[in-house]
């Protein structure tokens, strides 16, 4: 038995693992259970635990420096684990055979500056064995078509980001990882992504975006909130409105935020207390 067909035996029959709807009877895309990251001498991620569905849009949400990419990292295999398991549709995270399953979308778009939108398009397509028509979809899929011969070098910051992006989706990954890709983008072309993402989670591939931007919360199934390396909470869009007491998600989110930061004030000044 793998360390996810585990995690499903641990509910009781037929309740799903945390942050699976009771719907769905698939094992989860991924499975995270206890992470410890460790870099340098600071505890970046501190004993994280959760599940995503497949075929749906999870959010990674948290402050700046919360360990976002740190997570992101570990689930796409090129970060050392202190302690704990990262699998991946089934396999430990960084196992040879998931290269061709899972696409990444770093923070900073890794483009050829000097070759055009095409070329840079079908060289990654080229790794994973896939044909010219993959390269013209997945850049008909960021709505590039316009702009394929252009040298990414002579592209706005916005194309530009969406040229990363053709490169991850043209192997047509299970699993996109997806590090804070709407930034910089003007509204009308984040929407448009949104609905391609949502596009992509219906036609069965399992997406993880960060982002800063609360109102971005909405379009996801579930959300990861993350401070200081420890898993707030996973819910629903709906959940957090209910939990944060407000329809503004932003408000909701430092609602829970400042839970939190009191719950562990308070239990420190408990344990000194106690010391
Ligand atoms: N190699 C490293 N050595 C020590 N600390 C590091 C290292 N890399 C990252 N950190 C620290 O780990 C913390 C988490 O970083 P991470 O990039 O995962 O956060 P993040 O939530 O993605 O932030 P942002 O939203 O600003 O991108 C930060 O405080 C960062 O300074």
């Amino acid at each position: 038995m793998n360390k996810s067909e585990a995690a499903m035996s641990h509910s009781p029959a037929g309740s799903p693992a945390p942050g699976m709807s009771p719907a769905s009877p698939a094992s989860p895309a991924v499975t995270v259970e206890g992470l410890h990251v460790t870099r340098g001498r600071k505890k970046i991620l501190r004993g994280v635990d959760f599940a995503m569905e497949p075929g749906r849009i999870t959010g990674l949400l948290g402050p700046s420096g919360s360990g976002k990419t740190t997570l992101m990292r570990c689930i796409v295999g090129v970060q050392r684990l202190t302690a704990g398991s990262v699998d991946v549709l089934g396999r430990p995270a960084g196992t040879p055979s998931l290269r061709h399953d899972v696409g990444y979308v770093t923070q900073a778009p890794s483009v050829y500056t000097d070759l055009s939108v095409e070329a840079n398009v079908r060289y990654f397509g080229a790794m994973h064995g896939v044909s010219a028509a993959d390269t013209a979809e997945a850049i008909a899929a960021v709505g590039l078509e316009s702009l394929a011969r252009r040298k990414t070098a002579d592209l706005s910051g916005g194309e530009f980001s969406r040229v990363s992006l053709a490169c991850a989706l043209v192997s047509h990954p299970k699993l996109l990882v997806l590090d804070e890709p709407t930034v910089g983008l003007d509204p009308v072309l984040r929407a448009e992504l949104w609905e391609r993402f949502a596009a992509l989670a219906k036609a069965g591939t399992t997406l993880l975006v960060s982002s800063h931007v609360m109102e971005e919360a909405s379009h996801c199934s579930s959300l990861l909130l993350l401070r200081d390396g420890l898993l707030l909470a996973q819910l629903s869009p709906a959940e957090l409105s209910e939990r944060g007491h407000s329809n503004d998600l932003e408000q909701a989110f430092l609602h829970i935020i400042q839970e939190a930061g009191a719950a562990s004030s308070h239990r420190s000044a408990n344990e000194s207390q106690v010391a």
